[in-house]
Formats: C-alpha cells, sequence, structure tokens
C-alpha cells in the first residue's frame, strides 16, 4: 500500500499512464509517462518529476511524492526508470553569446542549466566566438557520445548547426555534397532549440510558444519530430541546406538590405523590407521543377511538402509565365535528372521564387495516420489559405520534389580563373544572404532529413 499525503493509495502503470487512485477509485493523480522527467527515491519516498503542458502551450515542472514501505517502492522505482528511457543523457550545448539582445548565456543560466542539472544531463557547453565555428565543430565532433545538440541562439545558429550535422552525416556516409541530384541520409542525433534570438521562428512553430523553459522541457522529456530540408546548389557546388524559408529574388534582396543595417538589431526586419519592396527588381528566369506525384501526396491532409511561388508581375506586368512543355522527350533535361518523368519548364518575368520546407508530423491514430502541416503565428496565412497569402493571380503555387532556376538574360565575367555574375542576385536562406555566382541554382526537397526535440504544437 502506497501512501500519497494522508490517503492511503494504489498505484497503477497501465497503457502509458501512471495512476494514483484511491481505495474508493478517486483519482487523485494521473500522468501520462511520455511527459515523465525523472523518479527520484529516498528511503521509503519517491519523487515524480512531470511536466504540465498548459493552455497557452508553455510547460512547467511539477512533482509529487509517494511514500511505501522499501520493497514497494523500490519496485515502483524500477518500474517506471526502465518506462523513462530516450531520455537525452548526453548533450552538446552551443550558445550564441551575440544573439539577439545578447543574452544567450543569461538565458541558459538562469533556465537552462538547474533543469539540465536536475535530470543529471552530462553537458558539453561550448560558447561560441564567431559565425563558422558550430560548422567547425561538428565536422569533427565525437556524435556518438551525444544524444543530441542544443542550440542556445536564434533560428541562424539553429540553421548553421542543421547544416553542419547534416553534411557531417554526408561525409560519414559517403555521400557527395556537391551532387544535386544525391539523396542524403538522414541524421539520427535531434537538434533542440533554446530560444535566444532574433526571431525564434523554428522554436515558436516547434512549441506554439518562444518560451525557453518550455524549450528546455521539450528537449528533456527526449521525444522528437521530422522534418524536412531543401539543399540549394549552383555551379556544382552546394550552397546551403534550408529549414524554413528559401527565397531568390525579392526575398533575397530583402535580406540582403537587411544585413547592411545589422547595427539596427531585430527591429531592422520590421523596416528595411518595405524599401526592398519599394525598389524591387524583375527577373528573367526559366524554371523546372518536379511536381510531387500523387503517390508522395498526402491522403488526409494537403501537404506542403516543399512549393514553390513564383510572384510574377506584381502590380505591373501581366502574367507572362508560360507551361514550355511536360515532356519525357528533352534529352539534356533527361541527362541532369534521373526523376524528371514529369518535369515542368516554365518561362518568365518574375519577382521571387521562394520555397518551404515545411516541417510535418505523422499523427497516428487509430486507423488513420495523417500527416498536418504546421505553421507557426507569422504564416498562419498561409496555413489557412488567406487570400491575402498566396491566392492572388500573380502568384504561382506548386507542391514539388525539386526545381531548378535559370536566370535568362544575365552577363557572366570571368575574372581570372573565376566567373562573376555582372549584376548581384541574392538568395535568403533561412536568414542567411547568399551571393549567387553562377546563372542557375538547383533545390531539392529532403523529406524527414532532420530531427527536432520537441513536439509540434496543437
Ligand atoms: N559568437 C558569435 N558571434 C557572432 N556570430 C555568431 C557567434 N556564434 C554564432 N554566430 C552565428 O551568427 C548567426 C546568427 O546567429 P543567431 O541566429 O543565434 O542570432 P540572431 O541574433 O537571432 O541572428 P539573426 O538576427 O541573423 O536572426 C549564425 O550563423 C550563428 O552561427
Amino acid at each position: 500500500m502506497f501512501h500519497f499525503g494522508h490517503k492511503s493509495v494504489d498505484v497503477s502503470l497501465c497503457d502509458g499512464v501512471m495512476t494514483v487512485a484511491t481505495p474508493e477509485n478517486d483519482i487523485l493523480v494521473s500522468i501520462e509517462i511520455s511527459r515523465m522527467l525523472k523518479v527520484n527515491i529516498t528511503c521509503g519516498n519517491l519523487t515524480v518529476y512531470y511536466v504540465e503542458k498548459k493552455k497557452n502551450k508553455t510547460l512547467n515542472m511539477r512533482t509529487f511524492s509517494l511514500e511505501a514501505d522499501f520493497e514497494d517502492i523500490q519496485k515502483l522505482y524500477r518500474d517506471l526508470d526502465s518506462k523513462l528511457k530516450g531520455r537525452p543523457k548526453s548533450l552538446l550545448v552551443l550558445i550564441n553569446p551575440n544573439a539577439g539582445k545578447k543574452k544567450g548565456i543569461k538565458v541558459y543560466k538562469k533556465i537552462a542549466d538547474s533543469l539540465f542539472q536536475l535530470c543529471g544531463v552530462k553537458l558539453d557547453i561550448i560558447v561560441t566566438n564567431r559565425q563558422n565555428e558550430p560548422t567547425e565543430i561538428l565536422k569533427s565532433y565525437d556524435l556518438s557520445k551525444i544524444d543530441g545538440i542544443v542550440t542556445v541562439g536564434g533560428d541562424g545558429l539553429y540553421c548553421e548547426c542543421m547544416n553542419g550535422l547534416v553534411k557531417r552525416v554526408q561525409q560519414d556516409n559517403k555521400i557527395q555534397l556537391d551532387n544535386h541530384n544525391a539523396d542524403i541520409v538522414s541524421s539520427v542525433l535531434p537538434i533542440g532549440i533554446i530560444p535566444a534570438g532574433s526571431g525564434d521562428v523554428i522554436v515558436q512553430y516547434l512549441h506554439g510558444t518562444r518560451c525557453a523553459r518550455t524549450a528546455v522541457l521539450h528537449i528533456l522529456l527526449g521525444s522528437h519530430v521530422d522534418s524536412n530540408i531543401v539543399s540549394v546548389h549552383a555551379g556544382r557546388h552546394l550552397l546551403s541546406y534550408s529549414a524554413l524559408v528559401l527565397g531568390f529574388g525579392l526575398f533575397g534582396d530583402m535580406m540582403h538590405d537587411c544585413e547592411k543595417f545589422r547595427w539596427m538589431g531585430p527591429s531592422r526586419y520590421n523596416i528595411i523590407p518595405l524599401g526592398s519592396m519599394l525598389k524591387r527588381r524583375e527577373f528573367d528566369v526559366e524554371v523546372e521543377y518536379n511536381p510531387l506525384t500523387q503517390n508522395e501526396k498526402p491522403k488526409t491532409a494537403r501537404l506542403y511538402g516543399r512549393q514553390i511561388s513564383l510572384p510574377n508581375g506584381f502590380l505591373s506586368q501581366p502574367l507572362k509565365l508560360q507551361r514550355k512543355q511536360r515532356t519525357k522527350s528533352s534529352s539534356d533535361l533527361q541527362k541532369e535528372s534521373s526523376v524528371n518523368e514529369d518535369l515542368i519548364k516554365e518561362e518568365g518575368r518574375i519577382y521571387a521564387v521562394d520555397s518551404h520546407a515545411i516541417m510535418m508530423k505523422e499523427k497516428f491514430r487509430e486507423n488513420d495516420a495523417s500527416f498536418w502541416s504546421k505553421f507557426p503565428d507569422g504564416l498562419t496565412k498561409v496555413k489557412n489559405e488567406k487570400p491575402d497569402c498566396y491566392d492572388y493571380k500573380f502568384v504561382s503555387k506548386h507542391e514539388v520534389s525539386g526545381y531548378k532556376v535559370k536566370l535568362l538574360n544575365s552577363t557572366v565575367n570571368t575574372v581570372g580563373n573565376n566567373k562573376e555574375l555582372q549584376k548581384d542576385y541574392y538568395i535568403n536562406c533561412d536568414g542567411e544572404c547568399i551571393r549567387l555566382k553562377e546563372p542557375v541554382f538547383n533545390v531539392k526537397l529532403h523529406r524527414n532529413a532532420v530531427k527536432f526535440f520537441g513536439d509540434f504544437a496543437d
């Protein structure tokens, strides 16, 4: 017999739920084991640490204690402890002290450190000194000794670590990074994000909140979800992987303009894009893309595994995109791609080509496996397909597994051994601005290539 406060209680562990009830069957405590952080035992006392989810999607840690004689408490401890496998025991923590309002270290010390210590997690904490340091660390780090990577910073730090990890996994598996057609090997190590950056879009997307404590508790619970990424290649080289948004043209120019005003801090993202919008350029491009096949599309919900949006003729030109061909016969194209049976080629004058490597959650209910695409608050218009989002005549939206953009009328100069585009063209890759050196780039979707600690917000 167990004691909960002054009451005698029965304890059951059934269907992943721990229930504490009186002999009259009044349930006093009912907690999913997946929500438990750890159990502690001292003499005849057992304490359970668990998380509780509030309506606003934040998590809080709670505890309750049970007493019983030595043998009963030992047995319950062993039963519970055996069910708490999968909680991370060893983590690499990368902190960007300069992220956002430069509070990365403070956020870590104040919120994360004590929780990690409480759960007995072995930590390797590295405060980064500069950009690219996370990439260099991940090139040679002994990944076999950790259960995950934690970033304390913004979306930029996450994206750098994600790029570093994905590249490392390909290197370990002898996959050629620079081959734009290569399928990549998914990474098994989950990444957790403790938000301390400017935008923290990805973390809000994941947890539905920017709360750092919630992020830490999600990491400690150890559950993880898969997410898509896209690769972007140009001139036979990998430029980057993108986890969230990849934008060529207007969105590339916006990011380039924002970078020039870094001194303004996060507020630059509210002001500078307006100027970029007003001086927007038009680009003559040819776009080839592989639409997702019927088999690739989920049955029960729309999949935004990847989409490209081509805002063309925005506020000025009439629609110019034309479907040039939908064919298997183009020998050139067949040479380049093994999956080009349904290749579509279009040409026109556009303002932007952008794509979203939207994350997905596969929900398994009884006899019902369905995909749900989830968006952060800022993208709910996309989710709800509001008319003020993509639903314009000048936007062409496609669900694709890959695409290629070729700049028409662009001049390539040769400077020594290097080729340079006469004009500057930019790609915004999750907030990082990449300058194109070649007039052609390829983008490919990689499903479930990375894992996040956490759960998509309900
Ligand atoms: N110590 C450092 N100093 C400067 N940059 C760093 C440092 N450590 C990491 N970085 C890099 O800075 C970039 C932006 O980092 P992060 O996203 O954490 O901050 P942020 O303020 O949210 O950035 P942004 O304003 O670009 O969204 C990333 O590429 C990251 O790897």
